[in-house]
């Protein structure tokens, strides 16, 4: 069996690509960064060291990788004859991977059995982004090649921060890990990955996870950041810190028994869950990594304005995520690109400009008005 993963950066290798090996299947990694390619290619191991309680070290071996922006043709080889392709690029990138893709499901056997496809982002149903962005680019050769994979959202859950240089291509990751996949997309021959859960509605897991560990990872890191701490384990720390980030995540989980009939003690407790995993003192994670493309994160469909927009809509309090999203507007980090266009942005446009196209919120909408005084403020304080 083969796996070909798109990313091989912290969450392909530190996770994704550990899954799949322990599930059996020869890993091909795809990559456009050439010294990880090289880095990769000149070891015939890696190790992935779990730190914190329980932490272990796993090997992974059986693996190879390839540059798709040199040589474009052999990834689309590779994924013509695999049974399964992940990707952990970026929400963005997707778009990016869908060539390869369809040029691989044009080439591959019509009597093999479906390409087994699954985007590993932070992103509601990505793997469905992925599948539409390979159905636009193949316009009406779309209708003989559709049978030949099947697309499978999936919700994935660990902290891999970045790598301390000179680690090469090991990994340091926390101990913990989740990977739903939605089930119904296989019928009755699902991947064998023994470390993922299938589930038959992933809609509960991918929001239960979007708006709890990253809506309160994110939240950590911008207030954080706005109180000049680098490391997530100490801004955590923080008393002040940490009441603001519960309080974001009580109003998102309060949503989530709304929406989803969750069990309000059963997310108290995955709350705690998590918030020990961001104190997590062994891991190196910082405010800058987690804060990372505020543009992304501040979107429609993303970890503050989707489950604010649906409390607001449910009457729902959203004091808490506004706070979360008022420190996110005064993310600065100049390494950031996205930081960098924020701040440009907030200078540039009027608030209900910058309220409409960066949150996609409606002129209408019961939260447009309170993210609108807040990028006001944001830019009072700029002096804008
Ligand atoms: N790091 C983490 O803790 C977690 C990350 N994720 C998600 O996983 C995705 C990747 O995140 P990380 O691994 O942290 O980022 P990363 O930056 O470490 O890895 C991304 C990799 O994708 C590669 N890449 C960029 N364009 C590409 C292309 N066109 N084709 C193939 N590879 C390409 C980059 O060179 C890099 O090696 C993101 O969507 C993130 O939200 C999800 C859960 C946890
Ligand atoms: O690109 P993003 O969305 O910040 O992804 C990384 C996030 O995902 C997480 O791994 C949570 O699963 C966090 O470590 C981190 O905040």
């Amino acid at each position: 069996m083969k796996a070909v993963h798109f990313g091989a950066g912290n969450i392909g290798r530190g996770f994704v690509g550990l899954l799949l090996h322990e599930g059996g299947y020869d890993l091909v990694f795809s990559d456009v960064a050439a010294p990880l390619v090289d880095a990769i290619n000149a070891v015939s191991e890696y190790t992935v060291h779990e730190v914190g309680d329980g932490g272990t070290d796993k090997v992974v071996t059986g693996f190879r990788a390839l540059n798709s922006a040199a040589d474009p043709q052999a990834v689309v080889d590779e994924v013509a004859t695999a049974n399964v392709v992940t990707t952990a690029v970026g929400p963005t990138i997707l778009k990016f991977v869908a060539p390869h893709i369809l040029a691989a499901l044009a080439l591959r056997d019509p009597a093999a059995p479906p390409l087994q496809i699954m985007a590993c982002e932070n992103a509601i149903n990505a793997t469905d982004q992925l599948r539409d962005e390979i159905r636009a680019q193949a316009g009406d050769a779309w209708h003989g090649l559709s049978a030949r994979a099947v697309f499978a959202n999936t919700a994935v859950d660990r902290i891999v921060p970045a790598q301390p240089a000179g680690s090469g291509v090991d990994v340091t990751v926390e101990p913990f890990y989740e990977w739903a996949i939605e089930r119904p997309p296989f019928g009755d021959q699902p991947p064998t990955i023994p470390g993922a859960h299938f589930v038959d509605d992933l809609a509960p897991y991918i929001e239960r996870k979007l708006f709890t560990v990253n809506t309160g990872h994110a939240t950590t890191a911008y207030f954080g950041a706005q109180a000049g701490v680098e490391k997530i384990s100490d801004a955590l720390a923080d008393p002040e810190i940490a009441a603001s980030v519960a309080a974001a995540l009580e109003e998102t989980s309060a949503l989530l028994v709304a929406k989803h009939g969750l069990d309000a003690g059963e997310l108290a407790e995955y709350r705690a869950t998590i918030l020990r995993r961001f104190a997590n003192p062994a891991l190196p994670d910082t405010v800058g990594r987690v804060g990372r493309q505020p543009l992304r994160k501040l979107s429609r469909h993303e970890r503050f304005i989707a489950p604010a927009a649906e409390a607001a809509e449910r009457g729902l309090p959203v004091d808490g995520l506004l706070a979360a999203v008022g420190a996110a507007l005064r993310f600065d980090d100049p390494e950031d690109e996205q930081a960098v266009e924020l701040q440009r942005r907030l200078r540039d446009e009027t608030p209900a400009a910058f309220t409409a196209s960066v949150t996609g919120l409606e002129p209408e909408h019961p939260l447009f008005a309170r993210v609108e005084a807040l990028v006001g403020r944001r830019q009072k304080e700029l002096g804008a």
